[in-house]
């Protein structure tokens, strides 16, 4: 399977009475995908998985089967987390739904370096789609040597890796020279996607993009067809308005813009995330509007 493209993780929006806005979740899938992404990302970091109910989970996920369905787009789904049989289980649902599971380096525990090589082993060997390894980092507390990033990518069963480690360092050099054929790295930090994709990244998942899809499926048609002055020039802004979509925590500001633009019926996130504050959405905003302006 090979991953290329921009996709949208998508926010789970809420109505007023705090219940999962489906109808919305739909319009905004359609949207995006109009726009030109590749697919979508269900449950995601962004669609704030950890304050939903199995049930909400569920319909989310049914909501954006459908859509991709409809448009042949491909859905990935998140899932997993520190318990390897429980991953193994979360992972056997999605058989009929998704095209492949984003999968995070267990969180919290801090496994040694062996331990997440034989948590992804056995969830290769359980689960029935295709495993996207979701590095971040900041997130997990779980850092992966060079040469675990060098297993897990030779691993049957894993497509890609969802690199959100905040930096391009020697670590990610050497991984990106490297790569097996068929891999797909994603940039999965949307402040970094301009310089992955210079060392080779095929796409990104990536929040802001649900604010300008059009503009990152730009961004990475420059690269592919090698209009590097544009790239460099768009590369840029995008990363101003990645910065400000990220000043608080995701997806408070994305969902403040979009509900701005009446694409969601509330900016509302589910505690223990706040709001965004209005200064933050209006940066963002002032960031999109930038954008338009054209490089
Ligand atoms: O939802 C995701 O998956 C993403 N998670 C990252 C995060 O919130 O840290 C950011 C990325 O844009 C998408």
């Amino acid at each position: 399977m090979e991953l290329h493209g921009i996709y949208v993780p998508l926010v789970t929006p809420f109505a007023e009475d705090g219940e999962v806005a489906l109808g919305a979740l739909e319009s905004l899938a359609r949207s995006v995908l109009m726009e030109g992404a590749a697919g979508l990302v269900a449950l995601g970091t962004t669609g704030e998985p950890a304050t939903l109910s199995p049930e909400e989970k569920w319909q989310v996920v049914e909501v954006c089967a459908r859509v991709c369905r409809e448009r042949g787009a491909r859905l990935i789904v998140g899932a997993g987390g520190s318990d390897t049989r429980q991953s193994a289980a979360a992972l056997e649902e999605l058989a009929q739904v998704a095209d492949a599971a984003l999968v995070p380096v267990p969180p919290f525990v801090r496994p040694s370096q062996d331990g997440v090589l034989a948590h992804f082993t056995y969830l290769t060997e359980h689960s029935p789609v295709p495993l996207v390894v979701y590095h971040i980092p900041y997130r997990t507390g779980q850092a992966l040597e060079a040469g675990t990033l060098r297993r897990l990518c030779r691993m049957p069963g894993i497509v890609g890796v969802k690199l959100a480690t905040g930096s391009v360092d020697e670590d990610t050099i050497e991984l990106m020279g490297d790569l097996p054929p068929d891999f797909a790295v994603l940039a999965g930090e949307d402040a970094f996607l301009a310089p992955l994709l210079a060392l080779g990244a095929t796409g990104g998942i990536l929040a802001s993009a649900h604010l300008a899809t059009a503009q990152f499926v730009e961004l990475l048609e420059d690269w592919d067809k090698g209009n590097l002055l544009h790239a460099r020039a768009l590369g840029h802004r995008l990363a101003a308005l990645a910065r400000a979509v990220f000043a608080e925590p995701n997806p408070a500001v994305v969902k403040a813009v979009l509900a701005a633009q009446g694409r969601i019926p509330t900016p509302a996130v589910r505690l223990p995330l706040l709001p965004a504050s209005e200064t933050a959405a209006a940066r963002a905003s002032a960031c999109l509007d930038a954008l338009s302006e054209g490089p």
